[in-house]
């Protein structure tokens, strides 16, 4: 966390000289009023005058500097939040997909929006201030030993002791804060998650138990919250106590001076003008140095993010494919337990059709998170053109493979971006990709054509529509591999064997298709069907050799039949 601090040096080095410029100013006005006091105290009007005159200047200059330091504690501050938040969410956002969904996403949102704020305060504007303090308390003890030694002795000794009260509540400030971020975090979790579910809450009557636990995770946050902050009262007011008390002894040895002559009135006045700038940045300095202490357990939380290895850059670049998909000898367990897949191996070659079917839960899905390098800890080798994956940076898979998975993610913007992807496409590929998709119906029917906002996650769009632009922005990629996870399953059989059909006949294109429906002119169309049971691939080979075969295959393929009210017309 600490690089943060300093991570634009010549902000760093402008704030100092002005926190330098300041302090030195406040204190040499200090001299200009002890001089202003004695010399009207003398009734030597002349000389008066001309301090007045100094003093005016200075103050103006003070006002200037003092502006200036605050624009510039701004400018670092705005600085260091834009760089610390875009390296978090960089992470985040390169984390692989396990270690993404071994945390709720609500953790992430919290981690970026509520413990960065309290990071803002409490790490970046803290850092600035102790400077500030530190600086200040320097600058004038040296024009208060050049005043009154004596007093400037006693206030040195008497404002320092605040100084320990922060030390002593360290601990229990710092897991109180700690305990008020997570908790903040386990209540956006099921805010996140309450409104997500909104539907399935009022269709099934949920509103009373759903109010009931969000009222249990809300009282519970405001609770850690008071807990916090009423500590930080008690140490305030610990520290508050020490420094009345120091004023008031200042004060009776300074009066003590001036009535034995040992001390001008102005320069009694001036030491108790430079007092709050000792007294002052020591009473901040605690105050500072606790709030600060506090968020260290804070500044753990989201130094273990920033500071993550993420080994998803290594490996070699790849921007083409040629040859083959390889799986040899696959095993792998998501929970050390069950095997998700046993002992798989097969070979797709390039602009090859495959499909891949079984029942729910077979290790379909699974096989595809592993080509896609969202799991590495499996037994086995799978290689691109002789090339294991695990040599290859994700970002080429990425780029090689394109992957329309069931669930479909709309972003909350236009039909436009979410086909896109933000990226830049000619008009004719649009055109293109939205003809084969069958989307010009929707496109015509939105108020503003492709630039019509489509609602968080689609909802102005049915399921179909959502399918059939997750295929398009798929295949705007002209990515030489496609991968449909049970991507047309909310499709209409009509449309769903347009489309299906209309990837078949590109001939350049290496598809591969789980799914669950069973249509006899599409399969026919597949130069490789493989067939998984229970983890296991247990028969593979073009539609009619399986059908020959009567084994598994021709069970499901007579099952799903059995269950198909019509044919398809296909015209
Ligand atoms: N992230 C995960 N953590 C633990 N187990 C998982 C995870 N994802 C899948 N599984 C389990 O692994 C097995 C294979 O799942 P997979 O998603 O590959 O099945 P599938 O054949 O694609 O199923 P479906 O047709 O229902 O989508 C299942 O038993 C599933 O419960």
């Amino acid at each position: 966390m600490k690089k943060y601090l300093i991570k634009s040096k010549k902000l760093f080095i402008i704030n100092v000289l002005f926190v330098i410029i300041d302090s030195s100013l406040y204190t040499f006005i200090a001299f200009l009023i002890k001089d202003l006091i004695d010399t009207s105290i003398n009734k030597n009007t002349e000389r008066f005058t001309n301090i007045a005159l100094i003093s005016i200047f200075f103050i103006i200059i003070l006002l200037i500097s003092s502006y200036l330091r605050e624009i510039f504690f701004a400018k670092y501050i705005q600085y260091n939040m834009t760089v610390l938040r875009y390296d978090i969410f960089s992470k985040i956002i390169n984390r692989n997909k396990e270690n993404f969904h071994g945390k709720n996403t609500s953790h992430y949102i919290s981690l970026i929006n509520n413990d960065l704020e309290l990071i803002q305060r409490g790490y970046f504007l803290n850092f600035l201030n102790i400077i500030q303090a530190i600086l200040s308390f320097f600058i004038a003890t040296l024009g208060l030993l050049k005043l009154n030694t004596i007093i400037a002795v006693f206030i040195l000794i008497i404002s320092t002791i605040p100084i320990i009260v922060p030390y002593i509540f360290n601990n229990k400030l710092s897991t109180l804060k700690k305990s008020f971020s997570d908790s903040l975090s386990s209540l956006m979790k099921i805010t996140k998650d309450f409104l997500l579910g909104f539907e399935t809450i009022k269709s099934f009557n949920l509103q009373n138990t759903i109010l009931c636990k969000y009222n249990k995770h809300n009282s519970n946050m405001e609770q850690s919250r008071y807990n916090f902050f009423s500590l930080n009262a008690m140490v305030n007011l610990i520290i508050n106590l020490f420094s009345y008390l120091s004023y008031f002894i200042v004060l009776g040895i300074g009066t003590y001076l001036v009535i034995k002559d040992k001390t001008t009135v102005g320069t009694f006045v001036a030491t108790i003008q430079l007092m709050e700038f000792i007294s002052g940045p020591i009473t901040n300095i605690s105050y500072i140095i606790a709030d600060f202490k506090s968020m260290l357990l804070i500044g753990n939380k989201i130094i273990k993010v920033v500071d993550e290895n993420t080994l998803e850059d290594l490996g070699l670049k790849k921007n083409s494919f040629v040859n083959s998909i390889e799986f040899k000898n696959i095993s792998f367990s998501y929970n050390q337990q069950n095997l998700a897949l046993k002992n798989i191996s097969f070979k797709i070659v390039k602009g090859q059709k495959v499909a891949i079917v079984g029942k729910s839960g077979c290790g379909k899905s699974t096989l595809i998170n592993l080509l896609l390098k969202y799991y590495d800890n499996y037994t086995g080798d799978i290689f691109i053109d002789n090339i294991n994956i695990k040599n290859i940076n994700s970002e080429s898979i990425h780029n090689l493979i394109s992957v329309i998975h069931q669930d479909v993610f709309m972003f909350d913007t236009s039909f436009k971006n979410n086909l896109t992807l933000f990226k830049n496409y000619s008009e004719q590929d649009i055109n293109k990709v939205i003809n084969i998709c069958k989307l010009y119906g929707l496109v015509n029917n939105l108020q503003n054509g492709i630039n019509s906002n489509i609602g968080e996650n689609g909802y102005a769009i049915s399921g179909g529509e959502k399918q059939r632009i997750s295929i398009a922005r798929a295949l705007i990629r002209k990515s030489p591999i496609l991968i449909l996870d049970e991507a047309t399953n909310s499709l209409d059989n009509k449309t769903s064997y347009l489309i299906e059909n209309s990837l078949l006949n590109i001939s350049d294109l290496t598809l591969i298709s789980i799914t669950h429906k069973f249509s006899k002119q599409l399969l026919e169309k597949y130069d490789l069907i493989i067939v998984l049971k229970d983890s296991n691939i247990v028969e593979i080979g073009p539609f009619n050799k399986l059908m020959n075969n009567k084994n598994y295959f021709y069970e499901l393929y007579s099952l799903t039949e059995s269950k198909k009210p019509a044919n398809i017309n296909t015209s």
